[in-house]
């Protein structure tokens, strides 16, 4: 199955030549994005770490016992949101535990002291307020979405996205890190990335790297991902990130994937999936971005000068600054974008709601201006 990966020749994405391999990826992504590589600018809300899953990779989620465990007030989520647009962001992320209410009392109590029953009804209203007090278009990362869940979110989200991670259906069970994860289990996750195409929402997911899949099962996702793409054309990226050691993790002692594995991988993506699909990797978990660079990714995601990646806590994010200059270096322009990408901001577009159409193209066309007056600034 491995073999048929490239259509141009019987190159093995898991053993072929490398070179070879990250050389069609890059002719790729040359064709379709350039010398070009984005980044949004962005600031990262954690709404809640209190989650229904307990996936062994994840350091952020807090069982409702823990002192740590919390759900932000809105006030938390506008401070947070102030100090991004103070620092000339144009995102703001939540990424957040999924459905803590349908497992825990105190995760009911926390939602119902702050007048909901449901999580994400506190959070359509958090990305309202982020609308109605800030320039920011919100990005939701909320996990699993139902068809009323993404109605609810659909008006006040730019974008939103669900990371697949895998479609393993082994890694659910006993000892693997989705065991017991209700909204992991790899149907669900598919479900999810059909009825936001079904739903024209510009969609961001990707591929957890490294935490037992096999090399076999990630091409099998993407090809999941693209197939969903080709019917409902709402995959604005997808992310291919590093599984990352901590240790307070369940996986505390599983060894994270190397650098080949990780390129090899990115070649891959860039090879099945649809050109237009934007490539992303995360250039705070590793050291390794003109390797990534070269193996065709076309995107670093979304960028923090405020907060720190509470997926991740010890990775800091590069500074803007320098990660320009280390692109500027491997032959590419850094660029800023937005949470949603311009197709999907075309006048006649059915994929972003009215209000916020008409505010994120304002937006493009802006700091398209406000980019070529930096870059002429800078010149000068
Ligand atoms: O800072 C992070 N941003 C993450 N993001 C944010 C992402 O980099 C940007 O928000 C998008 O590229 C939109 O601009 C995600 C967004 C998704 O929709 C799905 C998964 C992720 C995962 C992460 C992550 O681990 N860390
Ligand atoms: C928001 C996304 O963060 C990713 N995520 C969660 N824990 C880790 C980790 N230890 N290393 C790398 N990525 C992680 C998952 O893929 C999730 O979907
Ligand atoms: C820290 S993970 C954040 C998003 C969601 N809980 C997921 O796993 O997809
Ligand atoms: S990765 Fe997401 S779904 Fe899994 S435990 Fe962490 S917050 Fe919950």
């Amino acid at each position: 199955m491995t073999e048929t990966v490239i259509s141009t020749g019987a190159i093995c994405a898991e053993t072929g030549d490398l070179q070879t391999l990250m050389s069609h990826a890059r002719a790729i992504r040359d064709q379709q994005w350039g010398r070009t590589v984005t980044y949004s600018r962005k600031a990262f809300v954690p709404l809640t770490n209190m989650c229904r899953d307990t996936c062994g990779y994840c350091t952020f989620v807090k069982h409702p016992s823990s002192p740590e465990a919390n759900i932000m007030t809105p006030e938390q989520v506008l401070a947070t949101a102030k100090r991004g647009e103070r620092e000339g962001c144009k995102e703001l992320l939540f990424s957040l535990g999924e459905k803590p209410e349908l497992r825990y009392e105190a995760a009911r109590a926390a939602l119902a002291q702050l007048g909901y029953e449901r999580l994400t009804d506190y959070l359509a209203d958090m990305c309202a307020l982020v609308l109605r007090e800030t320039t920011l278009l919100p990005h939701v990362n909320a996990g699993t979405l139902t068809d009323d869940e993404i109605d609810v979110l659909r008006p006040v989200a730019a974008s939103m996205g669900m990371m697949l991670e895998t479609i393993s259906r082994r890694l659910t069970r006993k000892g693997q890190p989705h065991y017991a994860c209700p909204d992991k289990v790899p149907l669900q996750r598919l479900r999810t990335l059909e009825r936001a195409g079904e739903k024209h929402v510009p969609f961001t997911t990707g591929l957890l790297i490294g935490i037992g899949e096999s090399f076999a099962e990630r091409l099998e996702a993407l090809e999941a991902i693209n197939a969903a793409h080709a019917r409902h054309g709402h995959i604005q990226e997808v992310i291919i990130q590093n599984f990352q050691r901590k240790p307070d993790i369940e996986m505390a002692n599983h060894p994270e994937p190397s650098l080949e594995d990780m390129l090899r991988t990115i070649a891959a993506a860039r090879i099945i999936l649809s050109p237009d699909i934007s490539l992303q990797a995360p250039p705070n978990l590793s050291a390794r971005h003109p390797a990534y660079l070269d193996a065709g990714i076309n995107d670093w995601g979304g960028i923090s000068p405020v907060t720190i990646d509470f997926i991740n806590p010890q990775h800091e994010w590069p500074e803007i600054r320098s990660l320009s200059q280390s692109c500027a270096d491997a032959g590419f322009e850094l660029r800023e974008r937005l949470t949603v990408y311009p197709r999907y901001l075309g006048a006649d577009s059915t994929f972003v709601s009215p209000d916020l159409l008409a505010r994120a193209s304002d937006m493009a066309e802006a700091s398209g201006l406000a980019r070529q007056q930096q870059h002429l600034g800078e010149l000068a």
